[in-house]
């Protein structure tokens, strides 16, 4: 029996065989879009996916993943890799931290949890920190959530606030970071007028400044370190908005990679130090590129860098971000319960996994995708790979990222014939998307369909099933449009290059030599979403997927 009574025992497929090796292949940020001059996708050699697309409508169709269809909030919000591995894993739709965390702070629940009362001890003599992105793009966090935060706190007795900010230019509009400080300066003004002492404390941007993710670079991560609980850095200013602006003023500046900063007094002197007494919040819901920094701030023992001096913080996240480390240990909001993945229901039902990614996707195909858990569910039966990410680049430098090497381990996994199920992440078009960099990305969308290959070839010579899907769009369109759908042009006839994700359903298409005659997509699940996969995957490996799992996309009609 597994968790709550539940039996791991899954019942057998009545028509399809077990033992098949089914190759999963999640590209990162593949979407579907109309052929224009901004789809990289389309624009890219890409025969292996091309001839996927032949297979339609009986085995390649489109999903959702955005919105509602991953658990988010609105219609509105784009798929991210966070939502996106987890409906596919877990097969269920839950409700995730963006949503939660806006359920909390509308019904004010937020502020009567033990995690707020847990750094409400702080207020009276300490300083409350708020650390975290400052943007609006609603895949780590979301600007609208750190005021209500604002606003609460100062409600419930902080005293002493400071914002240690991360601007973004990933998920929103390069340059946005300007607006959203002005919006956040006006709310500390506010405070200020009330006679809360708020104020910025220091800032950087977020791919160079303590949101790193997988322990790819720890470098990231201690000059957060440094800026926020030590009040060092290379650039000092006397406010928040005259850093962005001067920082921003620099050549190829970019919200994302801004080098960390202090905002100072009239002494030089950091205005916002995180020392002893004082609470800190990471106001991030998203777990991946937290989770560093919560051990920095959290763990007794840490050798990843020199911390040099360790405060007695009271520290919370938003969210707890890792459910088996447990950590952090005080948090605002529960993260989402996403139980008996079909990862773990596979294992107990003899199925051996493999998974292999590059690091900076390597927990979207494992942590992710068994419901944001760490490590195996049993190590006999799964083998994890991860291949170590080019460090302190951006990747249109080197748009073909660890595509081949990730294919061809998952191709010595298939011709092993060890593994049941063999998973990867393939980055580029996600990673190579998000550099804004159109030419890199084509060139990154080739890599991955020539990874595509690699895999499939491998999938013929042992007469297994392929499964090709993705986990949200990104590299199939690179501006940003109007309501119309045409590209936003500004008064100088310039577009905005669209660095984030999309609203893009995603291709799914399946085959291989040992897909049993007579499956195909079924034509009554016309809303199927990344939701529906897991079920899908269940019954290639022989096996029927639980009553509450979402509906299976295909079915096998007998010839
Ligand atoms: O890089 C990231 O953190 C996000 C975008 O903010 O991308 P993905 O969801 O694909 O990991
Ligand atoms: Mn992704
Ligand atoms: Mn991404």
């Amino acid at each position: 029996m597994g968790s709550g009574g539940n039996t791991w025992k899954l019942e057998d497929h009545p028509k399809l065989p077990k033992g098949k090796i089914v190759a999963m292949v999640v590209l990162d940020g593949w979407g579907e879009a109309k052929p224009n001059k901004y789809n990289c996708i389309a624009n890219a050699d890409t025969p292996t996916m091309d001839s996927l697309k032949n297979g339609a409508p009986d085995k390649w169709r489109l999903v959702k993943a955005h919105g509602t269809a991953v658990g988010l909030p609105t219609e509105d919000d784009m798929g991210n890799s966070e939502v996106g591995h987890n409906a596919l894993g877990a097969g269920r739709i839950f409700a995730q931290g963006a949503k939660l965390c806006d359920l909390a702070l509308e019904s004010g629940k937020i502020f009567e949890g033990d995690g707020f009362k847990y750094i409400k001890e702080s207020f009276e003599s300490g300083t409350l920190h708020f650390v975290g992105l400052l943007s609006d793009g609603g895949v780590h966090s979301r600007l609208n959530q750190l005021q209500l935060l604002l606003k609460g706190a100062s409600e419930h007795g902080a005293k002493r606030i400071r914002i240690h900010a991360l601007t973004d230019g990933r998920d929103v509009l390069d340059g946005s970071s300007v607006g959203f400080v002005e919006t956040i300066e006006n709310d500390l003004t506010k405070l200020r007028e009330k006679g809360i002492d708020a104020k910025f404390a220091s800032g950087g941007g977020r791919m160079h400044v303590t949101m790193d993710r997988y322990e790819n670079d720890w470098n990231v991560v201690k000059r957060g370190w440094d800026a926020q609980v030590l009040g060092e850095a290379p650039h000092k200013f006397k406010s928040a908005l005259e850093a962005i602006k001067t920082l921003r003023a620099e050549p190829k500046a970019n919200d994302q990679y801004l080098p960390p900063f202090v905002i100072v007094d009239e002494n030089d002197k950091a205005v916002g130090p995180i020392v002893d007494g004082d609470a800190v919040v990471t106001f991030n819901f998203r777990a991946d590129r937290m989770v560093m920094a919560a051990k920095a701030f959290e763990y007794e023992n840490f050798d990843k860098f020199d911390r040099v001096r360790v405060p007695k913080i009271r520290y919370a996240g938003m969210l707890q971000y890792d459910g088996e480390l447990k950590l952090p240990s005080h948090y605002l909001v529960s993260p989402p319960e996403i139980d008996r993945t079909s990862g773990e229901y596979l294992t107990h039902n003899g199925v051996r996994t493999y998974a292999c990614s590059e690091t900076v996707k390597f927990g979207h195909v494992t942590f992710f995708w068994n419901g944001n858990r760490s490590g195996y569910f049993n190590a006999d039966m799964e083998e994890y790979v991860e291949i170590q990410s080019d460090v302190g680049i951006t990747f249109n430098v080197q748009p073909k990222m660890k595509a081949l090497e990730i294919a061809e381990k998952a191709r010595d996994a298939i011709l092993g014939r060890k593994f049941h199920q063999v998973r990867v992440n393939l980055p580029n078009g996600d990673m190579v998307g998000h550099t804004g960099d159109i030419e890199a990305t084509v060139v990154a969308c080739k890599a991955a369909d020539e990874a595509v290959k690699i895999i499939l070839d491998a999938i013929e010579q042992v007469g297994g099933i392929y499964v090709v899907t993705a986990d949200h769009g990104n590299a199939e369109d690179m501006v940003k449009r109007d309501k119309k759908g045409e590209p936003l042009v500004d008064k100088d006839g310039n577009v905005s290059i669209l660095t984030s994700h999309t609203l893009e359903p995603v291709p799914i298409a399946i085959g291989g030599p040992g897909l049993s005659p007579g499956v195909k997509f079924r034509k009554d699940v016309p809303n199927g979403g990344l939701a529906n996969v897991a079920a899908t995957v269940m019954n290639l490996h022989g096996f029927v997927a639980p009553s509450d799992y979402e509906t299976t996309l295909i079915e096998v009609v007998d010839n």
